[in-house]
């Protein structure tokens, strides 16, 4: 039987003349038929990843956005989502984004490798969000953060060692003192993410801008209330998956509006604070008084400028003022919600609590009266910087580094990176990974111990890296890591601490964030018992 002969005894063309040539003649039909076509091709199109990518596992499109819009818990986003893909790949999954796919890497020797080649992995354009955004308004821009190359150096230049100089011990002493008594005014449960929130804002404040935000001893603090406003809305997932509606379509959500008239005076704020300080510096310089202050003591935003003056490369009011936005937001919630966390953990685990305890008291003994740590202290801190390593392993509050562009085709530790991709290092899923950790749910400090678990893992690799590794490894690490055995050892002397029974948190700790990637909690009420 010929083709011919085939269409006219099946019925084909029989078919073709009664259904279709008619409603060929119909415009309407075949405008729906091509929609479908189209829908159809762009349905494939956004779900699937690119040809060159497919050598990769990925997390299904629609599972991912499900999880995002329902503001799943990182939990149950790692065990549910990426474990099963993660178990899967062998170091590596794609994730989908709206328009573009990310390689992510659960590898510690292949993160090592795109780590450490910060020519070849560039930073991307795409961490900013889109131009006029609130994201990008507040941390997007010639930043220290986002730039790459000789411009990202010259930031550096003048950061590093306002960092290496700054370690204001005693100041993050005097804030816990400062801490201590707002605790006093808040009864016996205290919501620590506010508390740690307010106290962190404060060392930022000075020890960074040489400032007073008053964010502990003032609760309705214009600074703390904008910020917060600012930062809730940046953490909306609705405007990341949807980002045309926080810029073109803006004039439509007067309360996205009003967020960012928030911002404007938040900028405005932190472009006095820069304007003042010059001035002082200036008037100090022609009074003779600039040198009154021990440098390890002075602020970072003044560390900065008289680098400037030293080093001979300069940063712009503007730019200084994008790089206190990041100072802002990398330098205080961070560090508040690994407190937080780890003051969660001590609380399930009493035992660990009671460890740790000891040790402070074996370095700063057991008198009745609040005691200041000094940097020689805090070195001798290992178990409790065991505590808050662990803390940061299972629950780093940044989730994944920015994405990095390939500018070349790459192999990183097997892993095939084809030039033009974005790929980042995926903090939360290499320190849960199975393959590199064991019984990586657990919580666990003594893997950070001498002769513990880490030692060979990092030896391997880069299986933890909450603060990133190489180059661009996070500026702010040392400061927070005092910072945070300073406010832990203070707190283990003074008090004692426990999850109250009808927490929301006693089944595991509930942290959410995935869409903006930064790591937070709610309602994280802790029982304290003071010790004197
Ligand atoms: C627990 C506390 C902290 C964590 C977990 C953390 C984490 C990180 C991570 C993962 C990065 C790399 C981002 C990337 O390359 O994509 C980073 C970079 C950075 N962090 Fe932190 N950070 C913390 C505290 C701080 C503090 C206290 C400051 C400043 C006061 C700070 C300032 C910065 C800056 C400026 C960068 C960009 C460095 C560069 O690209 O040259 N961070 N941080």
């Amino acid at each position: 039987m010929n083709t011919l002969q085939f269409i006219r005894e099946t019925g084909i063309e029989q078919f073709y003349h009664q259904w279709i040539q008619p409603r060929l003649r119909d415009k309407k039909a075949i405008g729906i038929a091509v929609a479908i076509a189209l829908l159809y091709s762009l349905h494939r199109k956004i779900t699937k990843p690119p040809a060159n990518l497919r050598h990769l596992p990925w997390l299904g499109f629609y599972k991912y956005h499900k999880a995002i819009l329902s503001n799943v818990t990182v939990d149950q986003f790692s065990r549910d989502i990426t474990l099963p893909v993660m178990e899967k790949s062998s170091g590596a999954f794609l994730q989908p984004m709206v328009g573009y796919w990310i390689i992510q890497l659960t590898d510690p020797i292949a993160i090592k490798q795109l780590l450490q080649k910060i020519d070849i992995f560039p930073k991307s354009k795409i961490n900013q969000g889109d131009d006029g955004s609130l994201m990008y308004r507040f941390i997007g821009g010639d930043n220290i953060l986002m730039l790459n190359g000789d411009d990202w150096k010259r930031h550096r230049k003048i950061a590093n060692p306002a960092f290496t100089r700054a370690m204001p011990v005693k100041l993050f002493g005097e804030l816990t003192t400062t801490m201590f008594k707002a605790m006093d005014g808040l009864g016996k449960k205290i919501d620590v993410l506010d508390l740690f929130s307010r106290v962190t804002i404060d060392t930022i404040g000075k020890a960074g801008f040489g400032f007073d935000f008053n964010a502990l001893t003032n609760r309705n603090s214009e600074w703390v209330e904008n910020y917060d406003n600012v930062k809730e809305g940046m953490l909306d997932p609705f405007f990341l998956v949807f980002p045309t509606c926080d810029t073109t379509l803006l004039k439509w959500f007067p309360k996205r509006q009003k967020v960012h008239d928030q911002l404007t005076h938040f900028l405005e704020m932190l472009a006095g604070i820069i304007e003042d300080r010059r001035k002082t510096m200036k008037e100090a310089r022609e009074n003779g008084t600039e040198q009154l202050v021990e440098a390890h003591e002075r602020d970072l935003l003044t560390l900065m400028i008289e680098c400037e003056e030293n080093e001979n490369a300069t940063l712009s009011n503007e730019e200084l003022r994008r790089n206190l936005c990041i100072f802002f937001l990398a330098g205080h919630d961070t560090t508040a919600f690994t407190l937080s966390f780890m003051i969660y953990e001590l609380a399930v685990n009493p035992e660990m609590q009671e460890r740790a305890r000891k040790e402070a008291i074996a370095i700063l003994g057991d008198d009745p009266y609040d005691k200041l740590p000094d940097i020689e202290d805090t070195k001798q801190m290992s178990y409790i910087n065991a505590v808050m390593k662990e803390t940061m392993r299972l629950h780093n509050p940044v989730l994944s580094t920015t994405a990095r562009e390939a500018t070349k085709d790459c192999v990183l530790n097997g892993i095939f990176i084809p030039k033009g991709s974005l790929v980042s290092a995926d903090i939360l899923d290499v320190h849960r990974n199975p393959k590199v950790w064991t019984s990586p749910y657990e919580f666990n400090p003594d893997r950070f111990l001498p002769g513990g678990e880490a030692e060979q893992k990092t030896s391997a690799g880069t299986a933890w890296i909450p603060f990133s590794s190489g180059g661009r490894i996070c500026v702010g690490m040392n400061f927070s890591l005092v910072e945070q055995r300073v406010i832990l050892s203070m707190l283990l002397r003074k008090y004692k601490w426990k999850l109250p029974s009808d927490s929301i948190h006693a089944n595991g700790l509930k942290t959410h964030g995935v869409a903006f990637g930064i790591i937070s909690s709610t309602n994280l009420d802790i029982d304290f018992e003071k010790r004197y």
